[in-house]
């Protein structure tokens, strides 16, 4: 599948062409550099390194109008406002589940194309799509009406499922946080979950989303007692993973409303995040509101 705005095309085909370059480019890049992100959180060699690498590939892109990561403060300005016809604002994450790279495990890089100014409600996505580093390098994307998964090799993608949907049938579960820390009305819907499906849970979003994606289910990650707002990021992580699973016929939510819904005060805020089979969410926001 092309997308046929060339704009947005352009977007795809460049993260998507990079990452076998990212995925090589982890070798030697493991290690903490001695500077926090804007969450406050230690970066990996390998964070800043991706995030120069797609910042530099994005910005030239003419129609790129803004840049944003999970690993710089600001929004960066390429030259052209997303207000104007055929301009857009590119969000990223550009690795996801970076602590997994101690421990050898999935990590994957998260984008969004918005029609709008960062930081901007998630109903204002074109696309959005993720990389999973996994034993197989694939790329989840959707855009307005399709999910499509793809496998990546060398600059080129290959379409390995068409119109991906959530299985009817939910089968895993991963939750984030600390038990202790989940809120009681939390404990008690997982209580229930536990019970029903099997647990699934990596460490990075995108390899738990991923599952949930194939076998149907929920991942969450609260709002906690220590940190109502939870750990996720809106616009670099919540509203991209919120779109993607809504298009493949699923339910996202903050607690209380689709995270697409949610208005944004800053480009780093946090946001509880829970996506999956409409049912599961349903009963969440029963429990929890
Ligand atoms: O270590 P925890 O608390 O389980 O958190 C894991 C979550 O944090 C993240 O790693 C945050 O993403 P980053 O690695 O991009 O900061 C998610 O991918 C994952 O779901
Ligand atoms: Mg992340
Ligand atoms: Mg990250």
């Amino acid at each position: 599948m092309t997308v046929s705005d060339p704009v947005v095309e352009s977007v795809i085909a460049t993260i998507s062409r990079s990452a076998t370059e990212i995925r090589q480019g982890l070798i030697g890049r493991r290690g903490t550099v001695d500077e926090e992100n804007p969450s406050g959180e230690t970066q990996v060699e390998a964070d800043v390194w991706a995030d120069e690498l797609l910042g530099d590939r994005l910005a030239a892109i003419d129609g790129v109008g803004q840049y944003a990561s999970e690993e710089r403060a600001e929004v960066e300005d390429c030259g052209g406002d997303p207000a104007m016809a055929d301009v857009y604002a590119v969000a990223v994450d550009p690795l996801d589940g970076s602590s997994n790279l101690k421990s050898n495990n999935a990590m994957g890089t998260i984008f969004g194309v918005y029609d709008a100014a960062l930081p901007a409600r998630g109903e204002t996505l074109v696309a959005a799509g993720y990389i999973l580093y996994g034993p197989i390098t694939t790329m989840v994307l959707a855009t307005e009406d399709s999910v499509t998964e793809y496998e990546l090799t060398g600059g080129e993608r290959t379409v390995v499922q068409r119109d991906v949907r959530l299985p009817d049938e939910p089968v895993v579960y991963g939750f984030g946080g600390r038990v202790p820390d989940w809120p009681d009305d939390f404990q008690e819907y997982a209580r229930e979950i536990e019970q029903e499906l099997k647990l699934r849970y990596g460490g990075a979003m995108i390899g738990d989303v991923n599952q949930v994606l194939t076998y149907g289910g929920i991942f969450g990650y609260p709002g906690l007692e220590s940190r109502p707002e939870g750990k996720l990021r809106l616009q670099f992580e919540g509203n991209p993973i919120g779109y993607i699973v809504e298009r493949a016929g699923g339910r996202s939510s903050d607690g209380e409303r689709s995270l697409l819904a949610v208005d944004p005060d800053d480009l780093h805020d946090r946001t509880p995040v829970h996506v999956g089979n409409e049912e599961l969410i349903d009963r969440l926001e029963d429990l929890i509101a």
